[in-house]
């Protein structure tokens, strides 16, 4: 099979005003460096029009981190996936463990989202990962599996990402070290590849605590496509350094 080119994906959260994006976007212009994966940016609603214009020519590309399931209604405060792809989104993330706990999200949602991102043409970033106390009893694998298959669209998967974020490594300085990564996402391959064929292509994203100092070891695990950044991501320096440690 083919290596499937990484995607460095950066998620934003709710930080970043438009002073934020502008000096973001400025030093990834002044940026010298190339990397080997593709580059995409998440940041708050508000600023996905202004970051598509602001990275114009960068080969940076802009993404969601949410999306109603439906298309339009009365949902106030939602947005909808083709919203985002009418601001020139092209990604948008579904079922981040933040909006899981903090909306009570469940997986028939939100295999709902990732199916009306597909509808509008955004690719789902589609995020999964198992508690800390999950991991402790042994139950990271039935639980990470149970969460991708109530999560995904039917059909061809090829054009989905799917992001395991262990819950216990968001944004607490903690990582899965290279053997739980590495175990979690064979896991996920072979699963993903005995549903649809497709499977083969789904890019896998590992996301918990990324950052310069450990993007290299994480990136070059066995079935690791990729990386979901979150703190790291707002720092152009660091983003630019976890962009270059692509492997070879
Ligand atoms: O979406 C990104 C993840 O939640 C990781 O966040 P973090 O890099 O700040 O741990």
């Amino acid at each position: 099979m083919t290596a499937l080119k990484p995607l460095i994906a950066g998620n934003w959260k709710m930080v970043g005003l438009p002073d934020d994006l502008g000096r973001f976007a400025e030093a990834m212009r002044a940026w010298g460096g190339t990397s080997r994966g593709d580059l995409l940016i998440c940041p708050p609603a508000t600023l996905i029009g202004a970051a598509v214009q602001a990275f114009n020519g960068l080969g940076i590309a802009v993404g969601g981190q949410d999306c109603h399931a439906k298309a339009s209604g009365a949902h106030t405060g939602d947005i909808a996936a083709p919203m985002i792809a009418a601001a020139g989104g092209a990604f948008v993330i579904v079922g981040h463990s933040e909006r899981r706990a903090d909306h009570a999200e469940t997986d028939a949602q939100v295999r709902a989202k990732a199916e009306a991102a597909l509808a509008a043409g955004l690719t789902p970033i589609i995020c999964i990962g198992e508690q800390l106390q999950q991991r402790q009893a042994g139950e990271t694998l039935a639980v990470v599996e149970a969460s991708l298959r109530a999560s995904l669209p039917e059909g061809d998967l090829a054009r989905l990402v799917i992001a395991y974020e262990p819950v216990w490594a968001i944004g607490t300085g903690l990582t899965a070290n290279a053997d739980q990564i590495a175990e979690v996402h064979a896991h996920l391959r072979q699963v993903l590849t005995s549903i649809h064929a497709s499977g083969a292509q789904v890019k896998l994203l590992y996301g918990g605590s990324v950052k310069p100092g450990n993007a290299v070891e994480i990136l070059s695990v066995a079935d690791v496509n990729g990386v979901l950044v979150g703190g790291a991501s707002l720092i152009a320096a660091d983003f630019q350094a976890i962009a270059m440690a692509c492997p070879a």
